[in-house]
């Protein structure tokens, strides 16, 4: 195969009454790569699945699979010949099959009598598993038998839809994990589509944010988290702090002081705009001189950090994240400092 795993280039796709669920899609898997499609419910996520995964028609634009195209303009090649493996939001497993039947499913019967099945239970940690039914497994063991279905056929590209959203909380990261690890070892490229931020920016090497039925911004985690494209995106990744400020020189007045900016142009006339700041780049601590212009409204204690919540002199209240419990209380005046640098957007006129 060569070229990336998946190319997506200006795919248009929809309902009759929903023409444009998809409005001009550009997406690339490179090989071996494992990319979250982060988007709202509704966004079009598995709508994108399935028109890679050929269940769904393009109405324009391209996909092709390692090179090869797949859909375009009057080619549209049926989804058991695009070599995908799908996982789906439940792992849709057949009940009345044991695990190593549903593993060995898509397999020819010379295929099924070798080492495969056992070798991708191995990969998801289920060996041993073989003679249970679904029934009989928690739903995160569920979803890692549907990924070694996925992966036992040697598919040019692993699709995931919500795979851990019927997860619990508690389970979700172990189970999240451990499916990335599977992916990792068996070398697949893989999409992943979820409308969970910490699910992208935990498990994938890269994430492209879905919105209005076009990617807003693709990047490493650290990239949409760090330097969003746009206040939309930031509010969507994250917990976003954002201020109106006036720019000079690399530096915001804001209210709560000068804050220093990354990467914006230094024009010498101040610029209006907002400021982007992430909770945990601000500390509150007890300060008697803020009076009336920081004080404490709430402290929440959430073991490993601590929430406290300023109400600014203006009435604005930001979320500072932080390590240390301040000594203060709901009431008391703080000051409040910012670590590190801010992002710049200016006001759009
Ligand atoms: N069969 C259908 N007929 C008409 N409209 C549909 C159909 N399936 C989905 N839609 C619409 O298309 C839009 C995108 O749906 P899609 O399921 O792709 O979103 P999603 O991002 O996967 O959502 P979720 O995260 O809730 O699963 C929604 O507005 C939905 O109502």
């Amino acid at each position: 195969m060569t070229g990336p795993a998946l190319s997506v280039r200006g795919l248009r796709a929809g309902f009759p009454d929903h023409p444009d669920v998809l409005a001009g899609i550009d997406l690339e898997v490179p090989r071996g790569g494992l990319v979250a499609v982060l988007g709202a419910s509704g966004g079009g996520k598995t709508t994108l699945l399935r028109v890679v995964a050929g269940f769904h028609p393009a109405a324009a634009g391209t996909v092709e699979l390692g090179g090869r195209p797949v859909a375009g303009p009057g080619l549209h090649v049926p989804p058991e010949r695009r070599r995908i493996g799908l996982v789906p939001q439940e792992g849709a497993l057949f009940p009345h099959l044991t695990v190593a039947d549903n593993v060995g499913f898509g397999l020819s019967r010379r295929e099924r009598r070798g080492s495969r099945v056992a070798e991708m239970l191995e990969l998801v940690g289920l060996a041993g598993f073989e003679e249970r039914r679904p029934g009989e497994l928690s739903g995160g063991q569920q979803q890692r038998v549907a990924v070694a279905r996925a992966l036992a056929a040697a598919p040019e590209l692993v699709l995931l839809d919500e795979p851990f959203s019927a997860l619990d909380a508690g389970l979700r990261s172990e189970v999240r994990d451990q499916v990335r690890e599977a992916l990792r070892a068996a070398g697949a490229s893989a999409v992943l589509v979820t409308h969970d931020q910490q699910e992208a920016l935990g498990c994938a090497d890269l994430v492209a944010v879905l919105r209005d039925g076009r990617m807003v911004q693709t990047g490493t985690p650290q990239q949409i988290y760090r330097e969003p494209a746009d206040l939309g995106v930031a509010r969507f990744v994250g917990e976003a702090v954002v201020l109106p400020g006036s720019l000079r020189n690399g530096c915001a007045r804001t209210p709560i002081g000068m804050v220093p900016v990354a990467s914006a142009n230094g024009s010498g006339a101040d610029e209006s705009g907002s400021v982007l700041l992430r909770p945990e780049q601000l500390r509150a601590s007890a300060d008697p001189h803020a009076a009336g212009s920081a004080t404490v409204r709430e402290i929440v204690f959430h073991g490993a950090d601590t929430t406290v919540v300023v109400e600014l002199g203006d009435g604005l209240r930001v979320r500072c994240r932080q390590p240390d419990v301040p000594d203060v209380r709901p009431g008391d005046p703080v000051a409040v400092t910012v670590h590190g640098q801010a992002r710049w957007f200016p006001e759009t006129r």
